[in-house]
């Protein structure tokens, strides 16, 4: 039988309240607690936290605290990412994220959902989708990127973006719900 962590991973209805992922959830509260309040000048701390927080993070990272998250371990993060302040990410799926993609302050990823039927959503099962962000991607401040939604490499997110689709690779895409503006690849 698959436990609720496997359930969830695996994009089934699950209870978020199971013992095992209710500790995972703390010890990374913890930790995101310690990074939220350390200072600007206590960069091998941050360091250090940021390695227990995200163990399959790229080389250079650099997050601007506040950030928050839910697990930490279920984020993929290639090299040279950057977010500013004030990003969530609810990583109860896979979230992948490629090298150098670059997140305005604010920016909200959400893998979690709830069912649309009130009466199993009041059963207090819940379930994710993956999301996928390609390399050298920008995405603007204040975006939310909704759960199953993957952005193409380099294409740019316009700030307050709501991402409810799939955005392909080279475009500039904005809005609610965020639309292809224009490609991008004449610009390049
Ligand atoms: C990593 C960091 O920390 S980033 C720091 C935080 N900064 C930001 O988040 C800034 C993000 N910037 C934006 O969103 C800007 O709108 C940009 C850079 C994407 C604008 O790019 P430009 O190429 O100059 O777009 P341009 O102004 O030509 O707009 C093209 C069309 O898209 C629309 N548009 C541009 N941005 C947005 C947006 N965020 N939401 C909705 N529509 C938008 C414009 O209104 C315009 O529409 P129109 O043709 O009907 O007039």
């Amino acid at each position: 039988m698959k436990t609720e962590k496997e359930k969830m991973l695996a994009g089934e209805l699950y209870d978020a309240l199971d013992a095992q992922l209710t500790q995972e959830r703390t010890q990374a509260r913890l930790l995101l607690k310690q990074l939220n309040d350390s200072g600007e000048d206590q960069t091998e701390e941050r360091t250090h936290l940021l390695a227990q927080l995200l163990p399959q993070a790229g080389a250079g990272l650099w997050i601007q605290p506040p950030f928050y998250c839910d697990y930490g371990s279920n984020i993929r993060l290639g090299e040279k990412v950057f977010f500013n302040f004030n990003c969530v990410v609810l990583d109860v799926a896979p979230v992948t994220i490629g090298h150098r993609t670059l997140f305005g302050p604010n920016v909200q990823i959400y893998t979690a959902t709830h069912p649309m039927d009130h009466q199993i959503r009041a059963s207090g099962l819940e379930f994710a989708k993956p999301i996928t962000i390609g390399d050298d991607v920008w995405v603007g401040g204040s975006a939310v990127i909704c759960p199953g939604v993957s952005i193409g490499a380099r294409s740019v997110i316009g700030a307050g973006s709501v991402v409810t689709k799939d955005i392909p690779a080279d475009v500039f895409a904005a809005g609610n719900p965020c639309k292809v503006i224009r490609s991008l690849r004449e610009e390049a």
